[in-house]
């Protein structure tokens, strides 16, 4: 039978609050919008198991709800359900299926590619894959995946019509994040979601599930509506967003936090001051809920990595408050501290925008085609940067920019070059830092663009963040090489020390005039 997986329900008797009945809390979410129910009864006795699973499927019957009942084969038979859910250690699936009738619905859990390689041998219909976050219902004992994780789960599934849904500490708060970021780069999707405790534990379970559900549609629309209608970008679009990025900077001043390193606190604080946005260089984890809550952006700098706690949660809020997440990995490649911490960080929130150079690029994508020394760059960069830089933007679902002696940006489908900037860029500590300032500033100005009254969210729900950080990141990145070309013509400027304040001053005095002059913009 068809299933729609989209809000799957697992039960969980046990997480329902005090004066809640269970059959009342299962009408309410079936009411809510819950697409399928399986019953999980991991403490009863087999009569209590049998009695509930009864009870349930007249409950999911009444709403057209198919009931799948979680590990017992025998229960299965018993109440003629749908469909089983087993996991790894539950009875092997060619042993099920020689004792359910045909048709039935077999679901099996996944964690690793293996899982999914065998679940695709055992021709089963779903998979639960997970655990996504962490979890206080079930004790895990593999490691959770993460929205990335998932996403390299559903691509081995590639060319089979087998289901996925994503399971393991879903909630309404981090529902989108997980939908965005489980895409794989093949542009497979997740079929659906399934919940316990978000929907169990509530003491108000139809809105639980309706708030699931709307956010599960609206995104489902958004990702077809996008892929079948893909954002038309050329030059004179490009520029003119990027002029008007700057005049809302101006007009607004748009709060930036930036949890960044002690090498550049002070000129990127003096970078974002200069374009006519409001820095704040906060780094306690106490404070990182607050800041999310103004309009702004985010900007996560680890070069010099004191703070990982508050960049987890900085990043986390930011998401949940649909901000700009702008991430620089400074020298990701120099240690493993730094690759694990990467990984770490983009498992945990989504990035609206990544920006490195190129060997910090090669070293998330694990390329060996570049290679870094410390926070540097070696060599002559990708044979191929223009497929490079859309795949890992595809990759890590966000815009991606590298930069060097040309910049390279992608949303993973069209990819801008610009060929701005000047060579006293390289003499002083931390220009690429800057950019990345100057990037989450024009990305605070895209989100404030975006949420402006009467504005529609439109298809930037799917992004996970409001406004259009592709023009937000051309636009961090031009204004910091134009303003760094006119700075080095300057006739007060005779070296790398006299060249940062005028860098500043370029940055302060930059007129969109100058912008659209001198901006060399190609589009791929
Ligand atoms: C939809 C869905 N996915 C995964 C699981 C986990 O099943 P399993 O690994 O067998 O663990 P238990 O639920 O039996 O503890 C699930 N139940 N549902
Ligand atoms: C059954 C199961 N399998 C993997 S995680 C999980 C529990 C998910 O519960 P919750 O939605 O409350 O995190
Ligand atoms: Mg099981």
């Amino acid at each position: 039978m068809a299933i729609d997986f989209s809000l799957y329900l697992v039960t969980g008797r046990e997480l329902l609050p005090p004066g809640k009945e269970y059959l009342e809390s299962l009408e309410e979410a079936l009411q809510g919008g819950v697409t399928v129910v399986q019953i999980r009864e991991k403490k009863s006795d087999t009569l209590e198991f049998l009695e509930i699973a009864q009870s349930s499927k007249i409950l999911c019957a009444k709403y057209k709800v198919p009931l799948i009942i979680n590990d017992r084969i025998d229960i299965a038979l018993a109440v003629q359900a749908d469909g089983v859910h087993l996991g790894q250690t539950d009875m092997p699936v060619h042993v099920a299926k020689s004792l359910l009738p045909a048709g039935t619905v077999i679901g099996v859990s996944c964690n690793d590619t293996d899982h999914v390689k065998k679940a695709i041998e055992d021709e089963v219909d779903y998979i639960g894959i997970g655990a996504v976050w962490g979890t206080t219902t079930k004790k895990l004992t593999s490691p959770v995946i993460g929205a990335r994780g998932v996403g390299s789960l559903l691509q081995a599934l590639d060319g089979t019509n087998i289901k996925a849904i994503a399971i393991g500490g879903i909630n309404s708060t981090n529902i989108l994040r997980t939908l965005h970021g489980s895409v794989s780069s093949s542009g497979h999707r997740l079929d659906g979601i399934a919940v316990v405790s978000d929907i169990m534990a509530s003491p108000a379970p139809r809105s639980a599930a309706q708030r699931l559900k709307d956010t599960l549609d609206a995104w489902v629309h958004h990702f077809d509506v996008q892929s079948r209608v893909p954002q038309v970008y050329d030059v004179e679009t490009i520029k003119n967003g990027v002029v008007k990025l700057m005049q809302v900077i101006r007009d607004r001043s748009p709060l930036i936090h930036q949890i960044t390193n002690v090498v550049v606190t002070n000129q990127s604080a003096n970078a974002t001051l200069a374009l006519g946005a409001s820095p704040i260089m906060a780094t306690a984890p106490e404070e990182m809920r607050d800041l999310s809550r103004i309009p702004g952006g985010l900007l996560i700098n680890f070069g010099t990595i004191t703070n990982k706690g508050s960049m987890i949660l900085a990043g986390q809020y930011a998401n949940e408050a649909q901000k700009p997440v702008v991430f620089d990995p400074v020298g990701v490649g120099a240690t493993q501290f730094r690759k694990t911490t990467a990984s770490e960080l983009l498992n945990a929130w989504q990035a609206s925008v990544i920006k490195g150079n190129a060997g910090e690029m090669a070293s998330l994508a694990k390329s060996n085609e570049v290679q870094a020394k410390g926070v540097d760059s070696v060599g002559s960069g990708f044979a191929d940067p223009v497929s490079f830089i859309r795949e890992i933007a595809k990759r890590e679902r966000c815009v991606a920019v590298m930069t060097g002696p040309t910049d390279w940006i992608s949303d993973g489908a069209v990819v801008v070059q610009l060929e701005n900037g000047h060579k006293m860029l390289g003499d002083i500590t931390g220009s690429g830092c800057v950019v990345g300032t100057c990037v989450a500033t024009f990305c605070a100005g895209a989100s404030l663009l975006a949420t402006a009254p009467g504005t529609s969210p439109g298809p930037e729900l799917a992004k996970l963040v409001r406004g259009d950080m592709l023009i937000g990141a051309v636009g961090g990145v031009l204004a910091l090489t134009v303003a760094a070309e006119c700075a080095a013509e300057r006739s007060d400027v005779h070296g790398s020390g006299t060249f940062l304040p005028a860098l500043i001053d370029e940055l302060y005095n930059l007129k969109p005039e100058t912008l659209l002059s001198r901006a060399k913009v190609q589009v791929w």
